[in-house]
Formats: structure tokens, C-alpha cells, sequence
């Protein structure tokens, strides 16, 4: 490692253990299944909490999962060989998504949306066979707040993702670790130390979500001149006032 990507990689740690430590990510005797897709983000995930492992004064188990969606060109071998090569605990799991997909769709639905659930149902079976009791996922800073705008402008509600909550089965605890990670500064580390990045190789849809590159885009042009924009937005998800929203069922209780 560089002294250059091993400062960023301090930076992204210290980062990610207030994550772990403001929301109680991590607690004595967790065996995490780490959801690993080949992307940036969740490398870095599994790099950072296997370091954190090491000197964590709490024991804590990981296995980083793979969910193989079957697509053509989709190289879980290149994961494969990463996570082996690293010393990872590991499985993947294939799954015919594409099949699937092709059967089950409603006519119209996105494809994205249905593989996402598919994937997502398929990361908890496989997390409750490996006897885990928390999936932690990639997602980052970036991705909360462009939730929280595409909420807001195209669904018409408040709401971003949460750093930790119980499964849609209700058996395990979703976490989200890289909560005060930047994308720009995880991409900047893969870049520095070369991770072998691999795409989800969907046949069908394969480009990016438009809506989503929209929010992106808006909140890098608001950045050149709101420096603090990221980390402002973030806050206020953490800083919410009840009392100054149209909640209906709130009692009066405000002073004037
Ligand atoms: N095929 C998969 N197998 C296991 N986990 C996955 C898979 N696809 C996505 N995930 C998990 O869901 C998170 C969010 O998925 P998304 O497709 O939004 O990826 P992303 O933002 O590009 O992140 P990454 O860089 O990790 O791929 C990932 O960070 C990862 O933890």
C-alpha cells in the first residue's frame, strides 16, 4: 500500500468506525455476512471491517457473500479469486435471475427493481444458512442523500435509507457502515489500489439510472458553491424536527 492510499484508507476507517459507533453497528458476538458485488464499494466495506476486526475490542465474525445473478459476462470468478487471495471467509450463491426475470416480470416493471429484490431475498436465505445475524451493504454517504432527494422529488416522501434496521424477513439486522463515506474518496482508494472491479452485466438494462445520475449531478453543481453541501445533508438527516413538518397527528405544542 502507498503512503498516499494508506492515509485515505486511515481516513475512510476512522469514518467508518463512528458510523459503528454512533449507531451501535457492531456488537460482542455478530457474525456479519458482508455483501460483496464486485463494485468499489462494498471491496472497501470488507477491507475496512476485516481491519477493524483485527483490533476491535469486541469479537465479531465475518463472511463476505456473493450473489451471482447468472448473467452472462457476470465474473464472480474475478471476486472469487480477490476474495480468496485477500484470506477472506466467502460464498457465493448463484441464482438464475435472468430466468427468473424473464418469467416472472409483470409487463412494464423494471427489471432493476425486480433483480434488486431477487438479489436482496437471496442475500438474506443465504446470510440465515451461514447462521449470520447482520448483513452490512456498500452503500455510502452519496447514496443517502441522492435517496433522500429522489424521495422527495419524485415520490413525494422524507425518507433516505437507515444505517441499521431489521430485514425485510425479520430475522436479520441490515447495516450500512460506509453511512459517512464519500463516493469520491472511495473511488480515489480503488483507483490508488487497483481493485478488480466487476459490473452487474445485465443483459437488458445494463445503463444507469437516469433519475438517480440526475440527483448526482445536482448536488456536485450545488457543491462548487455549498462546499459543505455532503456532509450538511447528512447531518440533517440525523437532526430531524418533527415540530417544522406537516405532521397531522403532532400536538400543538409549539411556542410563538
Ligand atoms: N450481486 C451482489 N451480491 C452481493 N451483494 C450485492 C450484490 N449487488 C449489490 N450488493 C450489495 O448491495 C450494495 C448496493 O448495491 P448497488 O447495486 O447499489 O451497488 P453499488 O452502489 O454499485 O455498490 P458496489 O460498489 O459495492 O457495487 C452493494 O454495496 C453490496 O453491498
Amino acid at each position: 500500500m502507498s503512503k498516499q492510499s494508506d492515509k485515505l484508507f486511515q481516513q475512510l476507517k476512522r469514518q467508518t468506525g463512528k458510523a459503528i459507533g454512533d449507531f451501535k453497528l457492531i456488537e460482542e458476538g455478530d457474525k456479519i455476512a458482508v455483501a460483496v458485488s464486485g463494485g468499489k464499494d462494498s471491496y472497501l466495506l470488507l477491507d475496512i471491517l476485516e481491519e477493524l476486526r483485527k483490533r476491535a475490542p469486541v469479537e465479531f465474525e465475518l463472511i463476505a457473500v456473493n450473489i451471482d445473478s447468472g448473467f452472462p459476462g457476470y465474473r464472480t470468478d474475478i471476486i472469487e479469486q480477490h476474495l480468496r487471495e485477500r484470506g477472506h471467509n466467502y460464498r457465493i450463491k448463484r441464482i438464475d435471475a435472468y430466468q427468473i426475470i424473464s418469467e416472472k416480470r409483470k409487463p412494464n416493471s423494471s427489471y432493476c427493481a425486480f433483480c434488486a429484490r431477487l438479489r436482496r431475498g437471496a442475500l438474506y436465505t443465504l446470510a440465515d444458512e451461514l447462521g449470520c445475524n447482520k448483513i452490512a451493504l456498500g452503500h455510502h454517504l452519496d447514496d443517502f442523500i441522492e435517496t433522500l432527494l429522489l424521495n422527495q422529488f419524485y415520490v413525494g416522501t422524507l425518507a433516505a435509507m437507515s444505517p441499521k434496521l431489521l430485514a425485510d424477513n425479520g430475522k436479520q439486522t441490515v447495516i450500512r457502515p460506509l453511512v459517512y463515506v464519500e463516493e469520491a474518496d472511495i473511488s480515489e482508494y480503488s483507483r490508488l489500489i487497483e481493485y478488480p472491479l466487476i459490473c452487474c452485466s445485465c443483459p437488458v438494462a445494463g445503463g444507469v439510472d437516469q433519475k438517480r445520475q440526475r440527483m448526482k449531478q445536482l448536488i456536485n453543481d450545488l457543491a462548487e458553491e455549498i462546499p459543505q453541501i455532503r456532509n450538511s445533508m447528512i447531518s440533517a438527516l440525523g437532526n430531524v424536527q418533527l415540530r417544522h413538518l406537516l405532521d397531522k397527528e403532532s400536538p400543538l405544542k409549539e411556542k410563538r
